[in-house]
């Protein structure tokens, strides 16, 4: 994934710098994001989405860089992303919600529709596409989101901790959806779930305090596991602790 970050800096208002002169490139395929809470993860995602700017530093993808306001309607095109808390505006079906923010990113607005139902097809919900958002499950409410990034025919998806409050179930569906996507595009996602990772993703990124603590394939990462633990989701757990120190503990 050609998003690169060099000597990235950011504080949010004059605060403590949340990242300090941080040089990464996401990689391409499926990427998950681990860190503590506070660990920067979701401002990382905010500058490679360009929902945030660098203190200084940059961030480009190919040759379009988020710090050249003429390059931004074609970077944003290119480079979905679906922050945390997404907005959803009350009484909208999926379809109007998702053909919305096709408009907003400046399709018009017939092709937006159209590309509505499409992006609603893609997460396995064209069957809700007449339904209004808020009658949706919390998960399902997640993938109407994604549909809403994805609307545009994005290169990059960058994915706030979508798997947030579903049930293992609902997190299976979704982490199929991803895989079927990611035939198409590169994805980033955060998440503080590490039942999935062995099967789910192609490259683990560690953050703590603002910096990349470790950065490979997920078979890499799974090797720094304790010999002691036996099934998937305990070696995840093993490895990641071998990156993050926080008094024993894990915190998230
Ligand atoms: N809007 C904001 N204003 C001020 N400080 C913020 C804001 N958003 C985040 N921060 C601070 O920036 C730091 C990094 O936060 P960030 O949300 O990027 O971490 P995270 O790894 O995504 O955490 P979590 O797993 O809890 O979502 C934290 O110290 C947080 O308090």
């Amino acid at each position: 994934m050609p998003i690169s970050m060099s000597e990235c800096s950011f504080s949010y208002r004059r605060r403590r710098p949340v990242l300090r002169d941080l040089s990464y490139t996401l990689p391409p395929g499926r990427t998950v994001l681990l860190g503590p809470n506070g660990a920067g993860k979701s401002t990382l995602l905010g500058l490679c989405a360009s929902a945030l700017r660098p203190d200084s530093g940059s961030v480009t993808y190919g040759d379009l860089s988020t710090g050249r306001r003429r390059a931004l309607p074609a970077f944003r095109r290119r480079v979905a992303w679906m922050p945390q808390q997404v907005e959803q505006v009350q009484g909208l079906t999926a379809r109007d919600q998702v053909a919305y923010s096709g408009w907003l990113k400046g399709m018009p607005r017939r092709e937006a529709w159209r590309e509505a139902l499409q992006a609603l097809d893609r997460v396995e919900l064209a069957d809700r596409a007449d339904d209004k958002v808020q009658e949706l499950s919390g998960g399902q409410q997640r993938r109407v989101a994604v549909a809403q990034a994805l609307v545009h025919d994005a290169e990059v998806l960058l994915l706030d901790e979508p798997t947030a409050g579903m049930d293992p179930r609902q997190r299976q569906v979704f982490h199929q959806i991803l895989a079927d996507l990611s035939k198409e595009v590169h994805i980033a996602l955060s998440t503080h779930d590490t039942s999935d990772i062995a099967n789910s993703y192609d490259s683990v990124v560690v953050l703590s305090d603002g910096q990349v603590r470790f950065s490979g394939t997920v078979v890499d990462f799974l090797s720094h596991a304790s010999a002691t633990a036996t099934s998937d989701e305990q070696r995840a757990t093993s490895a990641y602790q071998a990156f993050i120190e926080i008094d024993g503990a894990i915190s998230w």
